[in-house]
């Protein structure tokens, strides 16, 4: 059994995260999912709970049928216990992807193999443009899989990204 890791904040799960997934799925017998920074919700670059997040993650690999586990994984202060944080979290895995320098560089020294991908279409494929254009009143819907938006729409995500923005 080959599990590979795949750690984010999804804040939302955008076409970007979809396309890593859909070319990590055939490497592996199942992905394993950190949802990153689940302590936070309810902030301009955190608008979801890591429950919505699940939820997004659901609706989305739905559609490709891959088998996985995703698992919220809170913040810790203490970079050098990050890694151990993580294991004590999930089930074991083989190998990383993640094109995060401070992820990369604490499974490398901890020993853990660690690949990268090459990033998608990043110049909109990022959560940062998805919130900048759900703020803004754009098009938000053609960056995220369709039954992304469709939980976004469900939870009122957009509507409480505008109200969280005017009351900073
Ligand atoms: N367009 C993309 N193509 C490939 N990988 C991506 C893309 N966008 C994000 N990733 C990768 O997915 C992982 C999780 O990213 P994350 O959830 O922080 O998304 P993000 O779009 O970078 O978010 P934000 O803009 O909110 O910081 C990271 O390793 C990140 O580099
Ligand atoms: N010390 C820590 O808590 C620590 C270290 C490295 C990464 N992380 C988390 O891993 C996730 C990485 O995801 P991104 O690639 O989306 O930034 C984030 O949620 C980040 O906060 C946490």
């Amino acid at each position: 059994m080959k599990r590979a890791f795949y750690i984010g904040r999804f804040q939302p799960y955008h076409n970007g995260h979809q396309s890593v997934m859909e070319r990590i799925a055939p490497l592996v017998d199942e992905i394993v999912i950190g949802v990153g920074s689940a302590q936070l919700s309810h902030e301009v670059n955190n608008p979801f709970t890591a429950g919505e997040r699940l939820m997004m993650i659901a609706a989305a690999l739905r559609e490709i049928g891959v088998s996985y586990h995703a698992v919220p994984i809170e913040d810790l202060r203490r970079n050098a216990l990050w890694v151990s944080h993580v294991y004590s979290m999930t089930p074991y895995f083989d190998v990383v992807y993640s094109n995060n320098p401070l992820v990369i560089r604490l499974f490398s020294e901890s020993g853990k193999k660690v690949q990268t991908l090459p990033m998608y279409r990043r110049e909109t494929l990022s959560g940062t443009e998805v919130r900048r254009r759900m703020l803004a009143g754009e098009d938000w819907r053609s960056l995220v899989p369709d039954p992304v938006a469709a939980v976004i729409d469900e939870i009122g995500g957009a509507e409480r990204l505008r109200a969280i923005s005017s009351s900073d």
